[in-house]
């Protein structure tokens, strides 16, 4: 079944600075969609805001048509990546597919080297490590959307691929929303790409977009 995420209506101030004021996206069953932006626009506050943060009063976040109101989310239909780990530093590698109800083995199989990792706890793994186990434990999760703030940072390029092909494969089941500053990763798993510049969103559909809006440097 397909389905739909939409956001517009945002205004989001800290003080006299306004952060967002002009913001459409959305985000369908079957697609990756991009966020791009300079240091500071305000992606992270975009998807904490589509999380539940009460960040701001003034939005308007749709699934399927219906508003999400408030800040509560039901983990079936938005699951989310932050920057920072999320995972309890007691836990095991192998309590906690147990607890997400996720495969272990065909983690494993993706990254074989984990194997060394099944009993050991998260306090015990490089940041590295912690980071690929919590984007697997989201991107598989069964939830309608999902969203992943900077999947890419403190991951070595080998797993850089691995993890863009699971995020390939997992739009079959879901909606992805991803932003990262590896844009050129971002632009190649994208369907659709949006930037946010002066509190306002706006599609993009070439590196060279991207350049003339200050994102990026080609020549
Ligand atoms: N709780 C807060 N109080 C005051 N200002 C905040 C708060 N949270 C975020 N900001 C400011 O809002 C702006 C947008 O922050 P945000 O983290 O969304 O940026 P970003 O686009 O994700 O940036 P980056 O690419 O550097 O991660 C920044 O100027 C930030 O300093």
């Amino acid at each position: 079944m397909s389905h739909i995420l939409e956001v517009d209506g945002v205004m989001l101030s800290f003080g006299i600075n306004r952060i967002l004021q002009n913001v459409y996206l959305k985000c369908t069953t079957g697609n990756v969609t991009g966020l791009l932006g300079r240091n500071g626009c305000g992606k992270s506050c975009l998807m904490k805001i589509i999380i539940g943060d009460p960040l701001t009063e003034e939005k308007s976040i749709r699934i399927n048509g219906k508003s999400l109101l408030g800040s509560s989310r039901l983990p079936e239909d938005l699951r989310y990546l932050p920057q920072h780990n999320f995972v309890p530093d007691s836990l095991s590698l192998e309590r906690i597919f147990d607890d997400f109800e996720i495969d272990i083995e065909a983690f494993i199989e993706s990254f074989p080297e984990f194997e060394q990792y099944r009993g050991i706890k998260m306090a015990h793994l490089s940041g590295g490590v912690k980071r690929i186990l919590e984007l697997y434990l989201v991107l598989k999760s069964k939830s309608k959307f999902v969203i992943l703030d900077e999947p890419f940072s403190h991951i070595m390029p080998v797993h850089v691929d691995t993890i863009k092909n699971l995020i390939l494969e997992e739009k079959s089941n879901k909606g992805i929303l991803v932003s990262d500053h590896l844009y050129e990763h971002i632009m190649q798993i994208s369907d659709e790409v949006y930037m946010i510049k002066n509190g306002r969103t706006f599609p993009i559909k070439s590196v060279e977009e991207l350049h003339e809006n200050g994102y990026v440097r080609l020549w």
